[in-house]
């Protein structure tokens, strides 16, 4: 199995791709332009099949034989390809349902599997290019600021490779069913579930690819979130870093209403950050904004702020995508100590300017 992608591997899949034609122009896939962010490492495969709205449903069997010529090379365990629809056609930055020009036979799976859970009314996807930049933070603390405004929240940790939500939570017990579905569990007035209460602490590791994708897919479809009663007003889904299978398969299955992506101030983080946002404008999920964590540390002598890793840069990538900087978040060792004793900073009345700058993003989300 190869761990790298190398220029032979994508040359091969570039190969196999023009070997399926695209109907409107005989041309293969990838001589017509139409292979879009192909992928080739550790055995799986995948890209994003772009094509006009207007023939969305035709491109179905086109994305399925796509798959099949994948998943014929040599290596490959795996293959997946995303139907979407070009910017060109002015269906970008729509919700996910109309992401097909709204024709449902275009889906790739019976549409009702692409429907969020049932008494979920909003769905908020926070994401990172990168790990380590601090999504998880963001997750749990917008979570719990938006059950401070009277919101009920959940909160889904489908970071299969790294959970944190039962640590920064506070919270860790073996979820039960109930009438067949699974009751997440609750901290800090939010509903959260996790991969990590299904698994043993450093387990997660082994959930790889499609074992991801199903076990995320699970936990979006077999948890009882909401009641009619009691719907849950916004959910929170704090994504893995990285642009890889897990969230195609959130951004296929479930009608995510936006993404707010968390970036530290460095160009390395931006460059990653920006790659996770081209993922999501191409499937068309709305970008509701960019948080910039670790923007500054506050000079414990005169409060002024010392830019440790740059400044600036969220700002102009925000200006760039076009969307607001929702926070900017300063670098606080109370930030941390809060994380990892399981209740987020700005469950303190005085959680100081991080608490502040949280809070203050939530309510421009709400
Ligand atoms: N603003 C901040 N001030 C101080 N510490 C922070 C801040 N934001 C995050 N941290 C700390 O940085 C570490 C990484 O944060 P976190 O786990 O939220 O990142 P992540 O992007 O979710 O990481 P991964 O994707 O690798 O799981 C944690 O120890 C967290 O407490």
């Amino acid at each position: 199995m190869t761990t790298f992608q190398t220029s032979a591997d994508k040359d091969a899949a570039l190969r196999a791709l023009d070997a399926v034609i695209d109907p409107r122009t005989g041309q293969g896939l990838a001589a017509a332009g139409l292979v879009q962010g192909l992928v080739v490492r550790g055995g799986r495969a995948g890209f994003m099949l772009e094509v006009p709205a207007d023939v969305a449903a035709a491109y179905a069997p086109v994305r399925e034989a796509a798959e099949r010529a994948l998943a014929a090379l040599p290596g490959i365990e795996k293959a997946q390809v995303v139907l979407t629809t070009s910017a060109a056609e002015g269906v970008t930055r729509q919700r996910k349902g109309a992401r097909l020009a709204g024709d449902p036979a275009a889906e790739p799976k019976p549409p009702q599997e692409a429907q969020r859970p049932d008494h979920v009314k909003r769905v908020i996807a926070v994401a990172s290019g990168k790990g380590g930049v601090g999504k998880s933070t963001v997750s749990t603390n917008l979570a719990v600021a938006l059950a401070g405004l009277g919101l009920n929240v959940g909160l889904l940790d489908a970071d299969v490779y790294g959970p944190s939500a039962p640590r920064m939570m506070g919270i860790d017990a073996d979820p039960q069913f109930v009438d067949g579905k699974l009751q997440p569990l609750e901290a800090h007035s939010v509903k959260v579930m996790s991969i990590g209460f299904m698994v043993d602490e450093g387990a997660p590791m082994i959930w790889r690819g499609p074992m991801a994708s199903s076990a995320v897919r699970q936990m979006v479809q077999d948890v009882r979130w909401g009641t009619e009663a009691a719907p849950l007003d916004v959910l929170v889904v704090d994504l893995p870093p990285g642009t890889g299978d897990i969230h195609l398969t959130l951004v296929q299955k479930l009608a995510v209403d936006g993404v707010v992506i968390v970036s530290t101030p460095q160009e390395i983080a931006l460059i990653d950050a920006r790659r996770a946002a081209a993922m999501f404008q191409k499937t068309a999920t709305p970008i509701l904004g960019v948080i910039e964590n670790m923007a500054f540390f506050a000079d414990p002598a005169t409060g002024a702020p010392i830019p440790i890793f740059g400044s600036g840069g969220a700002k102009a990538e925000a200006a760039a995508l076009g969307v607001p900087v929702l926070a900017e978040i300063p670098i606080e060792i109370a930030v941390r100590e809060a994380g990892d004793n399981g209740a987020p900073i700005v469950t303190r009345d005085q959680g100081g300017a991080a608490a502040e700058a949280f809070r203050a993003a939530a309510r421009a989300l709400l």
